[in-house]
């Protein structure tokens, strides 16, 4: 069912090396930027004649018009399952604790007498934000989004998800619902890269925005980082990731339960364990089979695993554990070691650590308070999951007196010599009757 890679007895290699025998997907986000193209250049000529006939295409359902009338998302809230509106509001009172400490304060910084730099932190204008609906449905999303997106302070909040065939061409009710539920009053239904491409160029119904987070699957991904540039990205957040880095301790069950869990996101979804035990792996193997067969979703779980994208890597300890899965950069780790927490502690490249048996990805997904929009495809190398910092951008104030600027003025002339650029010199020689100032 899941593929063995046994990196036993010889040293590991270095860098892109080792990372060149880890397991990554066949069909990648670079692979899928050659499909999203013409749907993307599609939405920015045609705008929402485009996006009607995406929804066709894609997601097999007739829509006349992409904005969701205020009506619909009220109607929704008031029809919610009790017990999920209940979870919802859980899932949003937990993240909002964690999102809200996020929020970084304006620094400033006295350089010299007369002479400051501030960082202001200022939110975005306005966001577009994804939340998935294809194989599954993703009101979770909503919370993870729209949160750090409102403790940012951010006042234009868009959301998007695809129309649904069941519910008239609407995004699903609990989306909408949660929508509601978070005071967001401007939803559209379109999917996939259209979505994307909706929020980047902007059409007769949407207006463009300056960013656009969220997760989705591998055309979102895609179609995130055809447009980045034109409008900003948190990070690609594509298909699910889960690395299990687990030593003889580890109970079997859990890791196998904790596999198929995330591999029951998409027939693209990666499930990686990582250990120095052959027992442990067998044992995994052996519930994997067990679990896998009374599990709802068999066929997408059993095409994720088998999948070139899911292994068992054998190491020879959890030292070289550790080198493999910071090579790996996995969307979500989970530490399934003796002391646990001293092995996470040393971890540097994940979206997100989980640490411990009473840690499960799960959790994550909805209820522990952290974000669950995460960077996928080693991706976590360079780029943070999704939160308050996301929306914000730091300005540096410059706010410098005549004497802190007389103070340094020959410094910046000479550097602008330096760099053959004497017109930055002359800005400053201009202040002051063409003259350098004299340092004191
Ligand atoms: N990394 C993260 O933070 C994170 C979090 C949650 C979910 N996810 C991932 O989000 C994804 C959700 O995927 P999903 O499919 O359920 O929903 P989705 O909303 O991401 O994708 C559905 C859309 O994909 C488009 N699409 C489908 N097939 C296409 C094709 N052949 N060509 C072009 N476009 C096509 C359609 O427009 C459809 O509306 C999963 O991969 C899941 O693992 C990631
Ligand atoms: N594991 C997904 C990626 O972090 C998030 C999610 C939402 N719902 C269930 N799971
Ligand atoms: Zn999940």
């Amino acid at each position: 069912m899941i593929s063995r890679i046994d990196l036993r007895g010889d040293a590991l290699p270095e860098g892109g090396a080792l990372r060149d025998l880890l397991p990554r997907a066949e069909f990648d986000v670079e692979a899928a930027l050659e499909k999203v193209r013409p749907i993307c250049e599609d939405v920015r000529h045609r705008g929402t004649a485009a996006l009607i006939d995406c929804a066709r295409r894609f997601d097999g359902v007739e829509i006349e018009r992409v904005r969701v009338p205020a009506e619909a998302l009220r109607s929704a809230l008031d029809e919610l399952d009790p017990a999920v509106r209940a979870a919802l509001e859980e899932s949003i009172r937990r993240a909002r604790i964690v999102h809200r400490e996020q929020r970084r304060t304006d620094v400033t910084t006295k350089v010299v007498p007369g002479g400051t730099v501030t960082e202001r932190w200022v939110p975005v204008e306005r966001v577009g934000l994804y939340v998935p609906g294809g194989l599954a449905v993703y009101p979770s999303s909503v919370v993870m989004n729209v949160v750090p997106a409102q403790e940012a302070g951010v006042t234009g909040i868009a959301v998007s998800s695809p129309p649904q065939k069941e519910f008239g061409g609407r995004p699903h009710p609990t989306i909408l619902a949660a929508c509601a539920l978070l005071g967001v009053d401007e939803v559209y239904a379109a999917g996939g890269a259209q979505a994307v491409a909706m929020f980047a160029y902007g059409t007769e119904e949407c207006l463009p925005v300056n960013l656009v987070t969220g997760p989705g699957n591998i055309y979102v991904a895609s179609a995130k980082r055809l447009l980045k540039g034109r409008i900003g990205i948190d990070a690609e957040a594509g298909p699910t990731e889960i690395a299990v880095l687990a030593d003889a301790t580890a109970d079997p069950e859990h890791v196998a339960a904790d596999l198929i869990s995330q591999a029951e996101h998409d027939t693209l979804a990666a499930a990686v364990l990582v250990t120095d035990s052959a027992e442990l792996a067998d044992a995994v193997d052996a519930a994997l089979k067990r679990q896998v067969a009374a599990t709802k979703h068999i066929e997408r779980i059993t095409e994720a695993l088998g999948g070139r994208q899911s292994a068992t890597v054998l190491v020879d300890g959890i030292g070289e554990g550790l080198r493999v899965v910071d090579a790996y950069g996995a969307e979500h780790l989970e530490i399934q070691t003796a002391d646990a927490s001293a092995v996470a502690a040393r971890v540097r490249n994940a979206g997100a650590v989980f640490v411990g048996p009473w840690a499960p990805v799960s959790l994550g997904d909805y209820c522990a308070g952290s974000n669950h929009v995460l960077p996928t495809g080693g991706c976590a190398c360079h780029s943070s999951g999704l939160s308050v910092q996301s929306f914000l951008r730091g300005i540096h104030v410059v706010d410098y007196s005549r004497d802190a600027l007389a103070e340094v003025a020959h410094h910046v002339v000479t550097l602008a010599e330096a760099e053959d650029l004497p017109a930055h010199g002359a800005a400053l020689k201009a202040r002051f009757d063409w003259k350098v100032p004299q340092s004191k």
